[in-house]
């Protein structure tokens, strides 16, 4: 059973500028740390925020609103926090509006809050909370700042659930019967975990003070004897009776923050889980494109003898042009014998063989001419050196000229690239394997009963409301084509256990999850409290402002002890693409070990300044990466992009042709400017080949 979180923040400069709030990030951090840390009865879920200026009746009109009885008697929200205007300027009138509303006030949390504040400033003083209950939610008003709005709530937030459950919101009784049987049944040896005795009678006299850990296992994390992920038996089943939830009680605001792409950068940079050196043999086909994690010398010279440049006559180049007896013949050869060659005779030599001592230079058999032979005729008895002007080392390859033993061949970092040159470095000196960073494996699923395999679709019918899954095979296509390995886990349906059923087998077997669809606003949308609540996971952003793909998420989760990543990506096909090669791509790169760029950003593709070659409308709140043709013209120079066309993040076939996107700035970005001209010069990612154009 979740509780439902408004939070309300009252600031005059939020008001105007909502980018500005940072407490109710702060607020969510604070509730998911809460959520994946804590048992199963303990959950909070935000449901409903906004921003309103420091006015008494705005306040007492929000509150009014949100504290409103249903015909059921139910509040829908449990808990409402206000942030702001609690101090003494004549702008925080906050505790004013409020306290004529309480029914109930509950000085213990305001004394709980203060004396937290307390120990932490003295400047608490300054602040005049006031807590209560008005009709069935309890309402709390914290400090606007973001780190006091925390504190406060963190100091209070491990027992609110009694006094939730107490103001009678929820069917207090049988919950709290519930919680104690389902955690009953998730102890080890059936020891109850709660205490239900006869003392409390079925009552809430909560004396004794249980924070329902206990030190026990059921928290966050993985039981090792079932494999279950998240909060063992219990949270299990509890969660996935709040999956189940009506959509009547469904969250009409999304409680993910919108961040910006700078954020979610930094978050995924953050949360990416640090490489992993492994060996590989240099002849394994899936080397290429790995990070070396060690630095390499070369262990011995390349050459490690004289060779010979050519196929020819090695000589004493201070003979000079002129008859010469060819006195002894070399090689390129494994039984090659080391010679020594007089001056006045000269040595048959083919490329690559070793020159005989003695020898300083190697003429070309073009540059000769053959004068007489043995009697059978098969050997060169004399040969004219036609070249003149020959010098010393002339066709000649020094011993260690290539390579010099104890060379830096490869620095780690360095990236084994398709050319294969650092293979054949490495294979020159004689190392056949190498330490690099490990790729990491990553499922692809779909989610949605919508979708048909496009694999299994021999009839070619689709029924009403189907549609083919195309984001699969893209991911699939692209991941390859950017260098990794997937494993393919098919379509997930849009049931909360079959659903997590999936992503349970899928995390097994990958090191990153990437799914499609299922994560915005529809009662079918399951992704986002799959994640957080059945897995066990942690959602570090849930909404970028981003066009397309607003609602991309990023997990991580611990699954057997390792860190897995999921991201979450939406279901619009051009949505999915874009954040793969914006999000995904840079995160799998990281964990592979490429290093970062030289600006400490995270690594990717290439970003290149362009020249737009038409007019383009800005979206006014989001900045959108529209697909485009990035060509060189071959006569001015310019690096042009050219529009895929129709942009909307459904159709897939903008990205037919593309070779990248150009990062538009929002409107209200750029002070309010609806559209840039052609031939300006805006940033682009280049994901292919440079194309060419006259
Ligand atoms: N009330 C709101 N509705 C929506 C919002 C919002 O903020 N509030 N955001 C919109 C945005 S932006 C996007 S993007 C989508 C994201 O939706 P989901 O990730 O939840 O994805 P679905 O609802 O499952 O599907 C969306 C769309 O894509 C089609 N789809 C899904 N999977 C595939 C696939 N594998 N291959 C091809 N096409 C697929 C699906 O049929 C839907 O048409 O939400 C907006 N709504
Ligand atoms: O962000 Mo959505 O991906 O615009 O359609
Ligand atoms: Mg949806």
């Amino acid at each position: 059973m979740a509780f439902n979180v408004g939070i309300v923040i009252l600031s005059d400069t939020c008001f105007k500028d909502k980018s500005q709030d940072k407490t109710i990030p702060a607020l969510q951090g604070s509730i998911s740390a809460f959520n994946t840390q804590q048992a199963s009865d303990n959950q909070y879920t935000i449901t409903r925020t906004t921003i309103l200026p420091d006015k008494e009746d705005e306040i007492q009109n929000i509150i009014s609103s949100w504290t409103k009885l249903s015909a059921d008697g139910k509040s829908q929200l449990d808990l409402i926090l206000t942030c702001g205007g609690t101090g003494f300027t004549q702008h925080d009138v906050t505790p004013e509006a409020i306290k004529p509303l309480l029914q109930k006030e509950a000085p213990g949390i305001v004394h709980a809050m203060m004396s937290s504040s307390l120990q932490k400033t003295p400047f608490a003083i300054m602040s005049r909370p006031v807590a209560g209950v008005i009709n069935k939610s309890l309402v709390i008003t914290l400090p606007g700042s973001p780190r006091g709005a925390k504190e406060n709530l963190e100091s209070i937030i491990k027992t609110l659930p009694h006094a939730l459950l107490q103001i009678g919101n929820k069917d207090a009784r049988g919950l709290h019967q519930k919680l104690n049987r389902t955690l009953n049944d998730a102890s080890p040896g059936g020891v109850p975990l709660l205490e239900s005795g006869s003392g409390h009678g079925g009552q809430h006299h909560h004396h004794h003070d249980h924070d329902h850990n206990h030190g026990h296992s059921h928290g966050n994390g993985i039981d090792k004897v079932t494999g279950r992920i998240g909060c063992g038996i219990a949270r299990h089943k509890l969660i996935s009776n709040d999956l189940d939830a009506p959509v009547t009680q469904r969250a009409r605001d999304s409680p993910y923050p919108i961040i910006s792409l700078e954020e979610s950068f930094s978050l995924i940079k953050q949360h990416t889980p640090e490489p992993t050196v492994i060996e590989m043999s240099i002849t394994d086909p899936l080397l290429t494109g790995s990070y070396v994690a060690d630095d390499y010398y070369a262990p011995k010279m390349v050459p490690n003898f004289r060779a010979s440049i050519v196929d020819g006559y090695a000589v004493v180049s201070s003979d000079g042009s002129g008859t010469y007896p060819v006195v002894s013949v070399s090689h390129a050869s494994s039984l090659s014998k080391e010679s020594h060659l007089q001056p006045g005779a000269i040595a048959r030599v083919t490329t690559g063989a070793p020159v005989p001592q003695g020898a300083d230079a190697v003429v070309m058999v073009e540059e000769s001419e053959l004068i007489s032979m043995t009697d059978d005729k098969s050997e060169e008895k004399e040969v004219k050196i036609l070249a003149v002007g020959v010098q010393p080392n002339d066709n000649i390859r020094e011993i260690g000229s290539d390579l010099k033993k104890g060379e830096l061949i490869l620095r780690k970092g360095d990236k084994i690239s398709e050319s294969g040159g650092e293979v054949g470095l490495l294979a020159s000196v004689g190392i056949n394997t190498v330490k690099v960073y490990r790729k990491p494996t990553i499922g692809v699923l779909s989610t949605g009963d919508e979708l048909r395999d496009v694999s299994n679709s021999s009839d070619g019918q689709l029924r009403y409301g189907e549609i083919y899954d195309s984001n699969r095979p893209t991911l699939i296509s692209t991941i390859c084509n950017t260098g990794y390995q997937s494993v393919d886990f098919g379509i997930a349906s849009d049931q909360p256990d079959s659903l997590a059923e999936l992503l349970k087998q899928a995390l097994e077997k990958s090191d990153y999850l990437i799914t499609t669809g299922g994560v915005s606003m529809g009662e079918k949308d399951l992704l986002k409290p799959t994640i957080e609540r059945v897995l066990g996971g942690v959602i570090h952003f849930g909404r970028v402002r981003m066009k397309p793909g607003k609602p991309t998420t990023f997990a991580t989760v611990e699954y057997n002890g390792k860190s897995k990543v999921i991201f979450a990506l939406p279901g619009n096909p051009a949505s999915a693409s874009v954040c793969y090669h914006l999000f995904v791509l840079p995160s799998l790169m990281k964990f592979q070990g490429a290093p970062l760029r030289s600006n400490g950003s995270l690594p990717g593709f290439p970003r290149i300044s362009v020249k737009l070659s038409s007019d383009c409308k800005l979206d006014p709140k989001r900045p959108e990466f529209q697909r485009v043709v990035i060509s060189q013209n071959l006569i001015s120079g310019d690096i042009i992009a050219e529009s895929t066309g129709f942009q909307r993040s459904s159709n897939i076939g903008s990205f037919k042709g593309a070779n990248g996107f150009v990062c538009l700035p929002a409107s209200c970005d750029i002070g309010g400017l609806k559209f840039l001209k052609r031939g300006e010069s805006v940033e682009a990612i280049l994901i292919g080949l440079l194309a060419f154009s006259e």
